[in-house]
């Protein structure tokens, strides 16, 4: 822009130079003007110098006051967003609506906006009146449900620490006060809570309290809209974590609780020590957890569990089996003795002993499980040796699986507890809770099924956010016909629809005994490299593909994908668990025994996220997107470039987009005329009313026949070109108006002067050099 155009007390956007990628531009106020440059103010109160190159536009109005809900951004841009976002966060205001969907910024500190009393606002009053809050998201699919009957949904993301188990924590809280009943299943249903939060939670370095699996929880109410049941579905469990940890982080928060909690004698018949005699807890370095009380944990699950039903012999055996975990990870293998093969042995003959003893298997049978595999070829058995490195990963299989299907049974068993709902009911609201989009520096088969979970939400909420705005043009009686929006369905065509698909091909080599990675990605390369959203890998040097998915290019690195996929429990170990005399472990292995073949884990997650999907396309939906402000766990610190990569992450630039596509700018009748009522002759002031005619007159009088814009019922609906237009008339308008005051002033200056030096009648040459001044102009 140029810089005459440029005035003091103007709102701006400024481009940055940095020229990274999350480096958007910034919102300031003009507080000095050079020739050249400008000094402005930005949103820190930091003051900085823009080259008039930098400048990018003037700021909407809309903008400069801040929005409670974006879609009253006039400019609904990523920068403008982004701005709107600080701006509140600044003023602890953590809650903006994007339309349906709630952005919650995690204050990371307790604000006294969870009272009780706040609830009962929310209940009582229309919530449009009231600032936006996940209250208002809980209240609106309460009364939606009453009011309808039709299913509603709440899809809580955002990456870890950003905020999304408090917030589910926050609706079922919000929830279950606006059931109004106190009943023993609502108490069952929030006591589910700490389990859960015990066997699927850990300190990561990114959050002390990290939930590593994704649920959804769908609560039933009856006819009168009270809570009469619920039902949790699990998804993803990570389960590495019980085997390893990176540095700073913990094993799953149950051991260091049972190991806290349990009691003494307990713990002897267990043969359990404290937590840094266990390798399995000790690969992080770090045993304790800042805030946790491990003991206190401990009677609240406990407490839980009784609450649930869980009988005293399960807990009993449940905490049998995490004692075997434990001290399976100590097992340690030495080479053996035959002089053909590498063979191994466990080194520790009083480890196997109590191991066996715990689990209630022979103790040779749980030696041979682990050091030998059987091989199943032609309908012959081979028994195969194992090296010590090999022994090594069975005892890690070992231990994952034992904990992945009680994690299951312990799903499973709160289900039974709490969705005892008795016939149909007023119908449900389900809150999901799932992992955002991933993209980390080396990204595995975990990422791939994330981000391909990740697609298919963004599919939903486009499609939902797009028949949003054709009904927000309906309402405004706007025609929106011609507008077009390309969504990510060729992305979930290439993961999981088309022939041959990437999940396809995984499992199709995960099925081979003798498929590698290595086979399944030239199949990959060969039978996608030509698709549009399929990367050429970075080097040569690295086995990996991308997917250009919707929040940004993915490369993924496939050693150890099939494994992964493969989820197996050598069938040496499934014979094992099922000859245990221990109850628990035979019963959670069941299922196995049945299955003819066991399913792979991405059609197992499939299978769930097509279940979801349906699930979530039956409801109404509400989104909530979660945004972590910094890396530091600290109140008040905004990183710009961290908030502005979680934005495009939670794909919540297509609701940008979509604007695009259709008229970005937006303006009541009444900020039209007040903004731009200059630009044509005899418009009066906004404060006379008939805005409408007004805005229609100005239009008439400025922009080009065949310029598209619409009247709608409350607003002025326009392309970006006829808005700069306007914008660009009002510029050159203030501009000649404030040089028309300057010369004004520079008049009286010199006939006042003149007048005073007459008056002292001093015959003196007075020459009165003005250098132009600049001022700020009415809007
Ligand atoms: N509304 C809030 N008010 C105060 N603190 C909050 C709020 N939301 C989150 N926090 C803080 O941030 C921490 C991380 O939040 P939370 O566990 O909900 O993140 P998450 O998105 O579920 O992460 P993960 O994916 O790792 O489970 C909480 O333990 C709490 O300290």
């Amino acid at each position: 822009m140029a810089n005459q155009k440029l005035m003091l007390g103007d709102y701006i956007w400024a481009k940055q130079l940095s020229g990274d990628e999350f480096d958007i531009p910034i919102g300031g106020k003009i507080v000095a003007v050079e020739s050249s440059r400008v000094k402005i103010q930005d949103d820190d109160q930091k003051e900085m110098y823009i080259s008039n190159q930098q400048v990018l536009k003037n700021m909407h109005v809309s903008s400069i006051k801040g929005v409670e809900d974006m879609i009253n951004l006039g400019d609904l841009q990523e920068y403008a967003i982004l701005r709107n976002l600080h701006k509140r966060y600044k003023e602890k205001l953590i809650y903006t609506y994007t339309g349906s969907m709630l952005i919650a910024i995690n204050p990371y500190e307790l604000l006294p906006i969870y009272t009780n009393a706040l609830i009962k606002e929310y209940r009582n009053q229309n919530t449009e009146d009231l600032l936006p809050h996940i209250f208002a998201i809980g209240d609106n699919s309460y009364s939606n449900l009453k009011n309808s009957a039709k299913d509603q949904c709440i899809v809580i993301s955002g990456e870890s620490g950003a905020g999304k188990t408090e917030s589910t924590k926050l609706i079922l809280q919000y929830l279950a006060s606006a059931s109004g009943q106190h009943s023993w299943v609502e108490q069952q249903i929030l006591e589910a809570n700490p389990i859960l939060e015990a066997f699927g939670n850990a300190k990561t370095v990114r959050n002390d309290n990290s939930s590593r699996f994704g649920k959804y929880i769908d609560i039933k109410f009856n006819k009168n809209g009270n809570i009469e049941g619920a039902k949790i579905e699990q998804y993803l469990l990570e389960k590495s974590r019980i085997v390893s940890q990176n540095e700073g982080e913990r094993n799953y928060h149950i051991f260091y609780s049972m190991l806290a909690g349990l009691p003494k004698e307990k713990k002897k018949q267990l043969d359990l020590l404290d937590a840094n005699n266990y390798e399995y807890l000790r690969g992080g370095k770090v045993l304790t957890c800042d805030g946790r009380n491990e003991a206190s944990e401990f009677s609240d699950i406990m407490a839980a569990f009784k609450v649930l039903n869980f009988t005293e012999k399960e807990m009993s055996d449940i905490w049998c089996l995490l004692s075997s975990i434990l001290h399976v990870g100590n097992i340690r293998f030495r080479s053996g003795a035959s002089s053909h093969s590498e063979t191994s042995e466990i080194a520790d003959q009083g480890l196997n002993e109590k191991i066996s003893k715990l689990l209630g298997v022979n103790k040779f049978d749980l030696t041979v499980a682990l050091t030998k595999r059987t091989i199943y070829a032609s309908g012959d058995q081979v028994v195969a040796n194992l090296s010590k490195e090999f022994a090594s990963d069975s005892r890690n299989a070992f231990a994952k699986g034992i904990y992945g299907q009680l994690f299951i049974f312990i799903v499973d068993k709160i289900n039974s507890a709490i969705s005892q709902v008795k016939g149909r009911g007023r119908g449900s609201i389900g809150v999901l809770d799932i992992f955002g989009f991933e993209n980390f520096n080396l990204n595995s088969f975990e990422q791939l099924c994330i981000n391909y979970a990740n697609e298919s939400l963004q599919q939903f909420f486009v499609q939902h956010i797009f028949k949003m705005e054709q009904e927000y043009y309906t309402k405004e009686g706007i025609n929106w016909s011609n507008i077009s929006f390309i969504d990510n369905q060729q992305v979930l065509n290439l993961l999981a629809v088309k022939p041959l698909n990437v999940f396809a091909l995984i499992d199709e080599e995960s099925k081979f005994p003798n498929g590698t990675d290595f086979s399944m990605l030239s199949k990959m390369h060969k039978q996608h490299s030509s698709h549009e959203s399929y990367l050429k890998p970075k080097s040569d040097m690295t086995p990996s593909f991308g997917i250009q998915h919707f929040a940004g290019g993915v490369f993924y690195d496939t050693p150890g994908f099939l494994e992964k996929n493969r989820d197996s429990f050598s069938q040496d170990l499934k014979n094992l668990v099922l000859s245990s005399r221990n109850d628990l472990l035979k019963d959670i292995f069941k299922s196995e025994q049945n299955a003819k073949m066991k399913k792979t884990l991405s059609s197992q997650f499939r299978t769930s996220l097509e279940m979801l999907m349906n699930a979530l396309n039956a409801c109404h939906p509400f989104f909530v997107r979660c945004i972590k402000p910094n890396e530091f766990k600290k109140p008040q610190i905004f990183d710009r470039a961290l908030c502005t990569r979680q934005l495009r992450y939670s794909g919540m630039m297509e609701t940008a987009k979509i604007r695009q596509a259709g008229y970005p700018i937006r303006y009541s009748y009444i900020e039209f005329v007040d903004r731009f009522r200059y630009l044509a002759k005899g418009i009066p002031p906004s404060t006379k009313g008939g805005c409408r005619s007004s805005a229609e007159n100005i239009c008439k009088a400025v922009l080009e026949k065949r310029s598209d814009y619409q009247f709608g019922n409350t607003k002025v609906f326009l392309k970006h070109q006829d808005n700069e237009k306007l914008e660009e008339l009002r510029r050159s308008i203030l501009d000649r108006y404030c040089r028309y005051k300057l010369d004004l002033y520079e008049f009286i200056l010199i006939f006042w002067v003149s007048i005073h030096v007459e008056i002292s009648s001093l015959y003196i040459n007075v020459r009165i050099f003005f250098k132009p001044i600049h001022t700020g102009c009415p809007n």
